[in-house]
């Protein structure tokens, strides 16, 4: 199995709730409940199916999942729209440009549920903005597991959870020969989106073949983005670090357990090697969702929750899905030099569990001598659990209790001195952002750098999911929190205001699904931290994950 999965290592507000269904629309047969959408160019029903968990909740969940009509957790009800919006408040006009956000936003197939949060089909949102204007659109990502989906009302690939069911067991040997060459895989780019520095805009998940190029004016799919290089291998880093100079992208080499570290020139498709770093602990890598970089270096996480081969060919998902907790594997965290490749420090830290790593940047003694790294990164405290929390129905069925295991901005400080371990603390009171705390962003011009602030997701108690939009300041040891009740906020995403010197000087994006139902964008001042605008959206949109901003061209 091993060798499958391997790298070559050599080798609009103001719009109606209830828009009417038009008379040309055109029934999609993947979906139950009548959806309709109307573009320009296209007008489409989607049917959503009725929902297996009922029949699992009791008469309490029930009554709560009634009475709370939050879609976040709730397939989007059409499968494109776009208008523009009515502005609350006053949008700065030097914000020039379209917010893009990606996520998981259609969870079922006729009248299958799928079962966790990551496995939906991509939902792709824009926000243009325009002196003061804004238009959103959404729509769905054209992936190949989409569109076989819609086409066939089944599913066809392996998603992050969900496996395609076997008629016979000759199919069940035929998907397994799939898994090993990459076929059975998604391309379900449903995590995040960045804009490459020659403009191209690309939607990413964890399967290198899920990276798909759209036009992010009008989020059309446009093609596949394939790698010209010869390295292959089927899963990356759903976050690759990419500026306007550099796109490094980490690769886990599962058969000989490791990670490889390449990066990629703009304008090409090219991925060259900077560097490979062997695993110091377990039987295989470390689950790598992100990684940070500083100025010089890549820092490479070796998280004790690994990839597992026996949980990948298992059919049903299994606690961990893909993954194991492997304790007495340890954690580890290697540095490697961007200019060389070489590995110039590797330490054993605390265990560890985090999605999301924030920014790191280096420490310099007196004499200008770099001493150390500090890497922050939204941290579990080594707690699994979040992964079982992100189930639909978890989400979905919230009682009303505090079941949000706890999160801290987890700091490594890691010495460059020969010194054999790293440190793991919490880089604020975790009790200023609630104890929640997911999604982060930071002020792109200080990535690698040292940095005061970060923008995140926290936690006003009790919650089953972060809520509230969060600034961080990492030298006060201070946080400033957003809230709306019953509301779940999307990642707040920070943009710089053109010409500014400080580090907050800009806005905060963020998409909020309400409890009524309902959904609006929210600006926020970078500076305050308080509203300067929102505009609802003719419905509530599902929670998506990731995004980026395109300026105006
Ligand atoms: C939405 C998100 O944040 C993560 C998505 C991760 C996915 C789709 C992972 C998919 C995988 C497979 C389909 C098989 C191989 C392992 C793994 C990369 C977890
Ligand atoms: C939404 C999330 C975690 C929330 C926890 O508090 C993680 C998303 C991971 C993928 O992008
Ligand atoms: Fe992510």
């Amino acid at each position: 199995m091993a060798s499958m999965m391997a790298i070559s290592a050599a080798k609009n507000c103001g719009f109606p709730s209830s828009m009417a269904i038009p008379r040309d629309a055109r029934v999609l047969s993947i979906s139950g409940y009548p959806v309709v959408s109307t573009t320009k160019s296209k007008t489409t029903i989607v049917n959503v199916a009725t929902n297996r968990r009922e029949a699992t909740q009791s008469p309490l969940q029930k009554e709560a999942a009634e009475e709370r009509k939050l879609v976040a957790w709730t397939s989007v009800r059409q499968e494109r729209w776009e208008g523009e919006l009515v502005v609350e408040g006053e949008i700065p006009k030097w914000l020039n440009g379209t917010y893009l956000r990606n996520g998981p936003g259609l969870w079922h197939l006729g009248d299958y549920d799928f079962r966790h949060l990551f496995d939906g089909y991509a939902t792709l949102v824009g926000l243009h903005f325009d002196n003061g204007h804004l238009t959103m659109a959404h729509r769905q990502i054209e992936s190949d597991a989409y569109k076989a989906a819609k086409t066939s009302n089944k599913l066809c690939y392996r998603e992050f959870s969900e496996v395609p069911k076997h008629d016979n067991f000759l199919a069940y040997i035929g998907d397994l020969a799939n898994l090993f060459s990459g076929a059975s895989l998604t391309d379900n780019a449903n995590t995040g989106v960045v804009r490459l520095a020659d403009g191209r805009v690309v939607c990413l998940t964890e399967t290198i073949k899920g990276s798909i190029v759209i036009d992010p004016d009008s989020l059309d799919t446009v093609e596949k983005f394939e790698y010209s290089d010869s390295w292959g291998g089927l899963i990356h880093s759903a976050h690759p670090i990419v500026t306007d100079s550099e796109f490094i992208t980490l690769l886990p080499d599962l058969l000989n357990p490791g990670y490889m570290v390449a990066r990629m020139d703009p304008g090409t498709n090219e991925r060259k090697v900077i560097g490979r770093v062997d695993c110091r602990g377990g039987p295989s890598p470390g689950w790598v969702h992100s990684f940070p970089v500083t100025e010089h270096y890549v820092i490479v996480p070796e998280m004790p929750l690994r990839y597992c081969a026996g949980n990948l060919l298992k059919a049903e998902p299994t606690p961990l899905y893909k993954f194991r907790w492997y304790p007495e594997s340890k954690g580890f965290m290697h540095v490697m030099c961007k200019a060389s490749g070489k590995i110039v420090a590797s330490v054993e830290v605390p265990l560890f569990v985090t999605f999301h790593f924030i920014n790191a940047y280096e420490e310099k003694d007196e004499e200008g001598r770099i001493t150390g790294v500090v890497a922050d990164c939204c941290e579990h405290y080594a707690d699994t659990t979040i992964l079982d929390n992100l189930r639909l129905q978890n989400l979905r069925s919230w009682s009303g209790e505090d079941v949000l295991p706890d999160a801290r901005v987890g700091r490594f400080r890691i010495p460059m001195d020969g010194r054999e371990k790293g440190e793991l603390f919490a880089a604020l009171n975790p009790d200023e952002h609630g104890r929640g705390m997911d999604m982060c962003s930071i002020n792109p011009n200080f990535l690698g750098k040292q940095y005061r602030y970060a923008y995140a997701c926290g936690a006003q108690r009790p919650c089953n999911f972060p809520n509230t939009l969060t600034k961080i300041d990492l030298v006060e040891g201070k946080a400033k929190n957003w809230y709306d009740e019953g509301a779940v906020p999307s990642e707040p995403y920070f943009v710089a205001r053109p010409g500014a010197t400080e580090e907050d000087d800009g806005v905060v994006i963020s998409m909020i699904s309400d409890k009524n139902g309902e959904g609006y964008a929210l600006i926020l001042d970078g500076i305050t931290f308080e509203e300067i605008a929102r505009a609802k959206f003719p419905y509530g949109l599902p929670y998506g994950l990731h995004g980026c901003w395109v300026p105006k061209s």
